[in-house]
């Protein structure tokens, strides 16, 4: 379908829908967000719509899986988003790595964005739309078709807005502890020079009272990588809680959501990626070829 015959629509329905015409959504992020309209008017350079690549309503037959991954920070949604995506053959969008590239920039918001996201904020929906709408661009005239989107939708407000435009077909919500959520955050390391993701935390808690243990190995760097790990500037202790707490506020609107259209799955990690990657294929119904060894890798 042309891209611009899309575009069309998803501008037409949020121009004339009653719940988000484009002026109603735009005040309510307006008084909502942490940074300014001309703000993110200046990322796109042009003016503000929300989403303008998506796939509206299209067969599901006619495209690639469009799914979601929700979670608490450090649950690992990149890790098996990021598997499913190669799996699938479908991009993995993060929008977390949307906002650091924009931070890594010299672009007008980057400053901006580092005081928010260093403070375990979020980012307003109105810079996330402009930087999705921006990444699902670039993809679509690559000839991407499908997604799987981590870290959006967060709010409910992204989330109808999403809706609004696409249909989304599942939404993973990857569960675990907030005690072992805690030592994963503050364990991630990032090689500077190959962006390589590595996690030095060794989690092995002991089964009690009925409850089963769940052991996840670190998943250390090559040596190369070693003498080049960072840790991401919101990986402190104190932004990983304030994270932990807008997350566990927001969140729960979000999964009733998408439970409400039986679109979610929730799947609770047993254990590292050797043990829950067979599993969460399982229950995608994806695990019917080249296996379980291979994927444990
Ligand atoms: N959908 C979103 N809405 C608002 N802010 C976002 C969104 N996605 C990412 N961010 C911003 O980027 C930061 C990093 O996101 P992410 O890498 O997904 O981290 P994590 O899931 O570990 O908290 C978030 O703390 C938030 O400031």
């Amino acid at each position: 379908m042309a891209v611009l015959n899309r575009l069309l629509r998803a501008k037409k329905e949020l121009s004339f829908s009653s719940s988000y015409s484009w002026m109603t959504t735009a005040c309510m992020w307006r008084s909502s967000s942490s940074a300014t309209f001309s703000d993110a008017a200046d990322l796109s350079g042009a003016p503000s719509s929300p989403i303008k690549a998506l796939p509206v309503r299209q067969d599901p037959k006619d495209r690639n899986v469009q799914w979601v991954f929700l979670g608490c920070p450090g649950v690992g949604k990149g890790t098996y988003a990021s598997r499913l995506s190669n799996r699938l053959g479908v991009p993995h969008i993060a929008t977390g790595d949307l906002v650091r590239e924009e931070l890594s920039s010299t672009g007008p918001l980057s400053k901006q964005l580092a005081e928010i996201v260093n403070q375990g904020k979020l980012v307003s929906d109105e810079i996330i739309f402009n930087l999705l709408s921006r990444r699902l661009e670039a993809g679509e005239a690559k000839g991407e078709s499908g997604f799987i989107l981590d870290g959006f939708p967060r709010t409910i407000r992204q989330a109808e807005i999403l809706e609004d435009l696409t249909d989304i077909d599942l939404v993973i919500n990857l569960k675990l502890r907030e005690d072992i959520l805690l030592e994963k955050c503050l364990g991630r390391r990032i090689c500077s020079q190959c962006g390589g993701n590595f996690n030095i935390a060794n989690i092995d808690i002991k089964g009690e009272n009925e409850k089963p243990g769940i052991y996840m190995a670190p998943l250390l760097p090559p040596p190369h990588c070693a003498s080049k790990l960072i840790t991401r500037s919101d990986d402190t202790e104190e932004v990983v809680k304030e994270r932990f707490r807008i997350y566990n506020e927001s969140s729960q609107p979000v999964e009733e959501f998408y439970r409400s259209r039986g679109k979610l799955l929730e799947f609770d990690l047993p254990g590292g990626i050797p043990e829950s990657w067979p599993k969460l294929l399982r229950a995608l119904n994806l695990d019917d070829h080249d296996g379980e060894q291979s994927a444990a890798a």
